[in-house]
């Protein structure tokens, strides 16, 4: 899978994911009046709209990116129908031909993180039949259980060649209070970044592995430190947009070929047309707004990625 998303990359010339994480205030008010008027204001109509507001924006992005990375708390927050929509997403985004990124941040004990990676990566056995209940081609994983809970992730990877990406560097404010804690002279998120590399050797690609990491745009120092630690790792970059990453400080995440990093930008796409640069687009044109802010994040990133 990891080829398959390096190939994209290439194709777009975007290394870029949209990160689908609808909040029912983003979604245009017309949307909103139609699924109300289908299933009332509950749960169901709050699902249904969250999922008409992402088919707008996949049917705009769809040749401009490579990715969507559904976060699937902006989804759980609807209960089952927000799930619904989170697969009914996914579905539809795979269907464009998007590589799906599912932003699930899982993590356990082995037999529970095995049942994650079945859920969410591979197939679950329902008597002599198997189901692929999510159709997700990566996820993010929590590795702070350690090994045997990152194990059962690397085993489904391996059976159905999908991929993970670990927390080794979070882009949040408070990300240092644990992550940078030294020990024997390093800081945390390197003794993990290390481990991130380490469990890639056995699972790699063409030339970069299907285990990669998610290190912050805020910090780039720390990626670029984290950079040179694990080559061969792909990392997940949050934090740009909204959480004030930008792209001239995002070229140390990129390796000298180009490659190596993934920027993700959630609120920045989808909800740029509330800001003021895109405001011509109106809430009509929220999608269109995010095609044009997925345009100029990619304009903005090549100062990043272009040698
Ligand atoms: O794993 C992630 O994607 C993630 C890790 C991290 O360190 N920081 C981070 O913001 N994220 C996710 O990336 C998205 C960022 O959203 P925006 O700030 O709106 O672009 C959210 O879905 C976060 O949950």
């Amino acid at each position: 899978m990891i080829d398959q998303l390096i190939k994209k990359i290439q194709e777009t010339e975007a290394p870029i994911v949209v990160g689908l994480d609808p909040m029912l205030d983003y979604v245009p008010e017309r949307l909103k009046r139609e699924a109300f008027a289908k299933f009332g204001e509950t749960l169901a109509g709050a699902g249904e709209a969250i999922w008409e507001f992402n088919r707008g924006i996949i049917d705009q992005i769809w040749d401009v990116v490579p990715a969507v990375k559904p976060q699937i708390a902006m989804y759980e927050q609807f209960g089952i129908p927000g799930i619904e929509a989170f697969q009914k997403t996914a579905a539809y985004a795979k269907e464009k031909g998007l590589l799906v990124i599912g932003d699930i941040k899982r993590g356990d004990i082995g037999s529970t993180s095995l049942a994650y990676a079945v859920g969410h990566l591979g197939k679950v056995k329902v008597g002599n039949r198997e189901y692929a209940p999510f159709t997700e081609d990566f996820v993010t994983v929590n590795p702070y259980l350690g090994s045997d809970g990152i194990r059962p992730f690397l085993d489904v990877c391996k059976a159905e060649k999908k991929g993970i990406f670990v927390l080794v560097k979070t882009s949040n404010p408070s990300s240092g209070e644990f992550q940078d804690r030294q020990i024997e002279g390093r800081p945390l998120y390197e003794w993990v970044g290390e481990q991130v590399s380490r469990w890639g050797e056995e699972l790699m690609g063409e030339s970069y592995s299907y285990v990669g990491a998610v290190v912050g745009a805020t910090y780039p120092e720390i990626g670029k430190s984290l950079r040179k630690l694990m080559p061969n790792t792909f990392i997940l970059v949050p934090g740009y947009g909204a959480q004030g990453g930008n792209g001239k400080d995002l070229k140390a995440f990129f390796n000298e070929d180009g490659l190596g990093a993934i920027v993700n930008s959630s609120r920045g796409i989808i909800a740029a047309y509330r800001q003021a640069s895109y405001a011509s687009f109106g809430e009509e044109g929220y999608a269109g707004a995010a095609r044009q802010a997925a345009l100029d994040m990619k304009a903005d990133l090549r100062q990043a990625w272009e040698r």
